[in-house]
């Protein structure tokens, strides 16, 4: 069957669970750009300020689907953000979200240099599957695969598996 485009990936799941080391891996082993959400924000001011509250910047969801669009229309990226459900569902033809242990994921936080609140809501975010029941409720479930994240092993294991996935979907 003849693809109207290349596959964009969204990879997604709780800051800290290996969104960017992951996706920039996959990047590398194959013709995916890498976008990092965030950086986006940041360099292109696709937000509404700072959120002292949660020590971060308020995202606007509108210009961040605007000013990746173009980009996202042609396929071909590999999308990392700690959030789905604002995306166009059109965008995605894989939804990764990576989850962690929470002892793990504490002890990433804490060496990133996260107050006590951000690692008690991140780490809580990821007890409570936020990110997977978002991903649910916004992709069609066999679009969504949710992988652990936990060692080394784990993360080369992802990446293999996806790049079996973009080898599969090349040739189907
Ligand atoms: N599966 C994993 N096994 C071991 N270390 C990991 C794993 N995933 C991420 N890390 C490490 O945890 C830290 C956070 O990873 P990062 O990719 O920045 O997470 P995110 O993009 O989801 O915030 C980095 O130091 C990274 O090397």
């Amino acid at each position: 069957m003849v693809k109207p485009r290349p596959p964009n990936i969204l990879i997604t799941g709780t800051p800290g669970t290996g969104k960017s080391t992951t996706a920039e891996a996959i990047a590398e082993s194959s013709s995916l750009r890498y976008i990092n959400v965030g950086d986006w924000v940041k360099q292109g001011s696709l937000h509404s300020g700072w959120d002292d509250e949660h020590d971060c910047f308020t995202i606007d969801e509108d210009k961040v689907c605007d000013a990746l669009e173009d980009q996202l229309s042609k396929g071909g990226n590999i999308v990392d953000y700690h959030g789905c459900e604002f995306f166009p569902e059109r965008w995605f033809d894989l939804i990764i979200v990576l989850q962690t242990d929470n002892s793990i994921l504490y002890e990433r936080l804490e060496k990133r240099g996260y107050s006590q609140a951000k690692i008690t809501e991140n780490v809580e975010c990821e007890i409570m599957h936020v990110i997977v029941e978002e991903a649910f409720d916004s992709y069609k479930r066999e679009l969504v695969q949710v992988l652990q994240s936990n060692t080394v092993q784990d993360m080369d294991s992802n990446v293999e598996r996806t790049l079996q996935w973009l080898q599969h979907y090349a040739s189907s």
